[in-house]
């Protein structure tokens, strides 16, 4: 079975405003809800692909509870721990000139809150996989991720980490089998700027060494760079389209990459399905459909 964490899901509020100005009132021209949160996005479009999985997590107020409701509509299970005060989030997402994003804090979650996921997590065993992804609300101490892989070592549960800096770097050591980092989240792991394919394998490398696996590095609309687990470096461009909305594409790479390689055991097949579905969610409102993966896997 494959589970995904989201610590802190949302409702995610899209709005498409002309020429947004600070200070002033905006109107709208479009606006869209969707059920969000990393490892929600990755929950929903791996069953877009037919792919069954467990959503796990946080929820809290109507919002929780609506996500709850929506997560069921996307057609994969979820069995997410209630959590008493706060609410989950609203974040916004604001398409204009240029792309601003607020997201929110999310509801407080207590040790007894989070003693409860761990018991979720006892059930895990050899062949599952573990999807980790997105931030952890200031509630939760920061070393979670880590917790989670010491508790699950050893076990022959395949983990992919997909979270930014220290709480992608304290996790190496535990071997994860895929991280996701996009090239500006790698660069700041290590406080550099990186150009070029070279530099970015480079010190995709460099968490190797620390420990990762298999090392995917998204690039948005330049494509991806995987370095794999025996050294290999594949290179894979993007699917053409006109993006509408790119929120949850680095989630749905995520996904396709998991689903092609559980599918095939193939890195370069993994890699084309995940780039495929990374571009059928940036061409679409919201999640991609299979259809459209589908459609942009055959011209890569
Ligand atoms: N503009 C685009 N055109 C085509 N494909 C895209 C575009 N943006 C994203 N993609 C596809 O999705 C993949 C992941 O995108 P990206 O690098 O933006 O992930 P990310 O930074 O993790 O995104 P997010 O946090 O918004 O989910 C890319 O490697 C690419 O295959
Ligand atoms: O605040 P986090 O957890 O880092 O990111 C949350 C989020 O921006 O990530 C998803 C896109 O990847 C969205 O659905 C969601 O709103």
């Amino acid at each position: 079975m494959i589970y995904t964490v989201t610590f802190n899901p949302a409702l995610d509020y899209v709005v498409n405003v002309n020429h947004f100005t600070l200070g002033q009132v905006n109107r709208t021209v479009g606006e869209h809800i969707f059920y969000g949160g990393k490892g929600i996005n990755v929950s929903a479009l791996l069953a877009n692909l037919g792919y069954e999985s467990v959503a796990l997590g946080f929820v809290a107020g109507f919002t929780g509870d609506e996500i709850e409701r929506g997560v069921k509509r996307l057609g994969f299970c979820s069995d997410f721990i209630h959590v008493k005060r706060g609410m989950s989030r609203i974040n916004v997402k604001l398409k204009s000139d240029q792309e601003s994003e607020i997201n929110g804090m999310g509801p407080e979650i207590t040790d007894g809150d989070v003693g409860e996921l761990f018991g979720k997590l006892e059930g895990l065993k050899e062949g599952d996989v573990l999807v980790l992804s997105g931030s952890i609300p200031a509630s939760i101490e920061p070393d979670i991720y880590e917790r989670i892989m010491a508790r699950l070592d050893g076990r022959g549960v395949r983990i992919a980490v997909d979270a930014e800096k220290d709480l992608l770097l304290n996790v190496l050591c535990y071997h994860p089998f895929l991280i996701k980092p996009n090239n500006h989240e790698l660069g700041q792991m290590f406080g550099v700027e990186l150009e070029g394919e070279e530099e970015i394998a480079a010190y995709a490398r460099r968490l190797q060494e620390r420990g990762a696996r298999n090392v995917l590095v998204s690039m948005a609309g330049d494509g991806a760079l995987l370095v794999t687990k025996d050294g290999q470096v594949l290179r894979q461009g993007v699917a053409k389209g006109v993006v509408k909305n790119s929120v949850g594409a680095g989630d749905s790479m995520v996904a396709g990459f998991l689903a092609g390689y559980l599918e095939t055991g193939d890195y370069g097949y993994a890699l084309k399905l995940g780039t495929a579905c990374g571009g059928a969610t940036a061409f679409s409102d919201g999640i991609g459909t299979k259809d459209e993966i589908m459609r942009l896997l055959a011209t890569l």
